[in-house]
C-alpha cells in the first residue's frame, strides 16, 4: 500500500484548519470503499468522517437519522422535504463544531458525504415536490445558505460512474429493488452533481470510475490530495 505523501510540517499548525477533502457521488459508486482506502494510506494524520448515516443509534445525529429513515424509504424522506433539508444540514454545522472544539485537530479531514450531498440529494427530492422551483438553483441555494455557518471543503473528489451499474450495487448492498421513482432521483443527483462541479472546477476533481478497479480509484483520489495538500502549502507561503 502507497502512502499518501503529505508535506512534512503539520498542515493543522500553519493553517489552523485542517486539509479538508470530501468525498461525493451517486449511491454505489464507491465513495466509503475509496474514503477507507485513503484514510488507511494517509493514517493517524487523518480523521474519516463517516456518512451521517452511519452514526452511532445512540448519538444526536443518529437518532435524527433513524427519524428521517424510519418509513424505510431508500432515501432521508418523511414526506416533509424542506424540514428534512433544515435538520439534515444542522447536522453537518454541528459535526464542524465539534471538530472545532477537540483538543487534538486532525490535519487532514476525509469526508465521506459532504454538504454537497444534502444540496444535491434534497434538491432532487424537493424538485419531486416542487417543480416549479430547478433543482439547479435549489442546490446552489442551499450551499450558499451554508456559507455562513461552513467554510467550502478545500476539494471535493467527485466518483463518477455508470449509474445502473452503482445503482445495481447500492439495491444489492440494501436487498432492495429500486422503484422507477427511487431511480429517476439517482439520476437527477448524478446530474446535479455534474452541475455544480461543471460550476466550481477550483475545488472539484472529478474520477470516472467506470470500468475501473478500486485500487486504480483510490490512487488517484491520492493524487488529488496529495496536489490539494501541496497548493495548501504554496498558498500559505505566498
Ligand atoms: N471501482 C470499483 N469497481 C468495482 N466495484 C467497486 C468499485 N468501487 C466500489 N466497488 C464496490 O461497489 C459497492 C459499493 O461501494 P461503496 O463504497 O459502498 O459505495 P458508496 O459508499 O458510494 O455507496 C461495494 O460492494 C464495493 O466493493
Ligand atoms: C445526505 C443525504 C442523503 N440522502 C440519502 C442518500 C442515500 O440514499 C441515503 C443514505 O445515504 P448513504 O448511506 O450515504 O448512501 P450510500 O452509501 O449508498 O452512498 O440517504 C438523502 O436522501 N438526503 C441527504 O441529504
Amino acid at each position: 500500500m502507497n502512502a499518501v505523501r503529505l508535506p512534512t510540517q503539520r498542515l493543522a499548525a500553519r493553517a489552523r484548519r485542517p486539509l479538508w477533502i470530501s468525498c461525493e457521488g451517486i449511491n454505489g459508486v464507491g465513495k466509503t470503499t475509496v474514503t477507507r482506502a485513503l484514510a488507511a494510506r494517509i493514517g493517524e494524520r487523518c480523521l474519516l468522517l463517516d456518512e451521517l448515516t452511519d452514526q452511532g443509534k445512540e448519538t444526536l445525529p443518529g437518532r435524527v437519522i433513524a427519524a428521517l429513515a424510519a418509513q424505510g424509504d431508500v432515501f432521508l424522506r418523511t414526506g416533509h422535504p424542506a424540514v428534512e433539508t433544515l435538520a439534515l444540514l444542522a447536522l453537518k454545522v454541528r459535526e464542524t463544531e465539534r471538530l472545532a472544539g477537540r483538543a487534538d485537530v486532525p490535519e487532514v479531514v476525509l469526508e465521506d458525504r459532504g454538504l454537497d450531498s444534502v444540496a444535491v440529494y434534497q434538491a432532487a427530492i424537493l424538485g419531486a415536490h416542487q417543480p416549479e422551483n430547478d433543482p439547479r438553483d435549489v442546490a446552489r441555494h442551499v450551499l450558499a445558505t451554508m456559507t455562513p455557518w461552513r467554510h467550502s471543503p478545500d476539494a471535493t473528489v467527485l466518483l463518477s460512474g455508470d449509474h445502473r451499474q452503482c445503482t445495481q450495487r447500492f439495491a444489492q448492498r440494501i436487498g432492495r429493488t429500486l422503484t422507477a421513482r427511487d431511480v429517476q432521483i439517482i439520476e437527477c443527483v448524478d446530474a446535479l452533481y455534474a452541475d455544480l462541479a461543471a460550476a466550481e472546477p477550483g475545488r472539484y476533481r472529478v474520477i470516472d470510475t467506470t470500468g475501473r478497479p478500486v485500487e486504480e480509484v483510490v490512487a488517484e483520489a491520492a493524487l488529488v490530495i496529495e496536489d490539494v495538500a501541496r497548493q495548501k502549502e504554496t498558498d500559505h507561503a505566498a
